[in-house]
């Protein structure tokens, strides 16, 4: 399969890498004048969730990086890896380029996802969210991928030859695929998380001081608590997982959360690597608790243990 990664970000690179390394024909579209300044070779230096033990690979990686795209291009796949807010413009650049490559949605997503996609065509978009993470110092990626990746229907979308053919790309390749039905609300749910433990992070000093407090893991908690039903009331439908978050004590929440975070595992090396490249800023950070709460203001919707730490991620 031919495949380009949109942007030569984090997970565009480490997904693009497994693709490659898996016999795909991968290259990254960069915007114009970035080609020479981001330079072609990355140097990994990674962890692979899908061998024994979450493998290191240090390696010299030799991309082609491309900052053209045309209508009449031969891609079968683009990858659209960019961060919530700049998929509009992303969105915008690629709609009358897209051909007739599968645009496979992979990365977070607040606003309304058919709204999201509303100027691509519809049957070729395929819905899916990466399993790892890390950031780049320069042109070194540090972090890794888990086993899974998560794929999921939204409005208008399903079980189409493309999404099948999308799935058994990540499965050849040695993902595992968790399907979530309802991936609106997956998606969500996955971003008021993001919000929660972000903004706690934020609050505490950063994501290293987080993980090192029960107490601010499990403010955390209280954090995404507050926000589940804002999601309901967004016409989401929150599953088992969230009625757990609602419902579990929050010191017991608190303390599993902090055991994955803090405890010697792949999910968590991840986070670490996201903290040590410094890929999120105080500014990036803290955008998952602006788009919440000016959502919550939106619709009318009380959020006062979110407003009240809003100093916090103002900008
Ligand atoms: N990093 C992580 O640990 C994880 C990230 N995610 C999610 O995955 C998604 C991607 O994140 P990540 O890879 O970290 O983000 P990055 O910021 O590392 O990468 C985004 C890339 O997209 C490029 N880009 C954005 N808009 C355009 C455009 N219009 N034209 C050309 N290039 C563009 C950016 O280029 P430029 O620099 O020129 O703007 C950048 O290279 C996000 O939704 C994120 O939340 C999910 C799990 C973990
Ligand atoms: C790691 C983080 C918060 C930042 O890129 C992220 O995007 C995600 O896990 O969804």
């Amino acid at each position: 399969m031919k495949i380009l990664m949109f942007g030569r970000g984090t997970i565009a690179t480490l997904y693009g890498w497994a693709l490659e390394k898996a016999g795909h024909e991968v290259e990254f579209y960069v915007r114009p004048g970035r080609a020479a300044t981001l330079g072609s070779l990355v140097d990994l230096q990674i962890r692979d969730g899908r061998a024994r033990r979450g493998a290191a690979v240090v390696q010299h990686w030799p991309i082609t990086l491309r900052e053209e795209l045309t209508a009449r291009h031969d891609y079968d796949l683009i990858v659209l890896s960019v961060n919530h807010d700049q998929l509009d413009n992303a969105i915008g650049f690629l709609s009358p380029r897209v051909g007739d490559a599968t645009v496979l949605m992979f990365g977070n997503v607040w606003a309304e996802p058919s709204a999201v996609v509303s100027r691509l065509p519809g049957d070729q978009v395929v819905w899916a969210f990466p399993g790892g993470g890390g950031g780049f110092t320069g042109s070194t990626l540090r972090g890794g991928v888990l086993k899974n990746i998560f794929m999921g229907f939204c409005e208008g979308s399903n079980r189409t030859e493309r999404y099948q053919t999308v799935r058994a790309l990540f499965k050849d390749a040695g993902f595992s695929v968790s399907e979530q039905p309802d991936f609106r609300t997956w998606l969500w749910i996955h971003f008021i998380m993001d919000a929660g433990l972000l903004t706690q992070g934020l609050a505490v000093g950063g994501q290293a001081r987080l993980v090192a407090s029960r107490e601010a893991v499990k403010q955390s908690v209280l954090l995404v608590r507050e926000m589940i039903p804002l999601v309901q009331a967004r016409g989401g439908t929150p599953g088992r997982g969230a009625a757990l978050i609602s419902r579990v004590p929050a010191e017991l929440l608190g303390f599993l959360l902090h055991r994955l975070l803090a405890g010697k595992n792949l999910y968590s090396f991840i986070m670490e690597e996201v903290e040590r490249t410094g890929h999120m800023t105080r500014e990036s950070a803290g955008l998952y608790a602006r788009d919440v709460l000016a959502e919550a203001r939106r619709i009318g919707f009380p959020m006062p243990r979110l407003a009240s730490l809003e100093t916090v991620f103002a900008l």
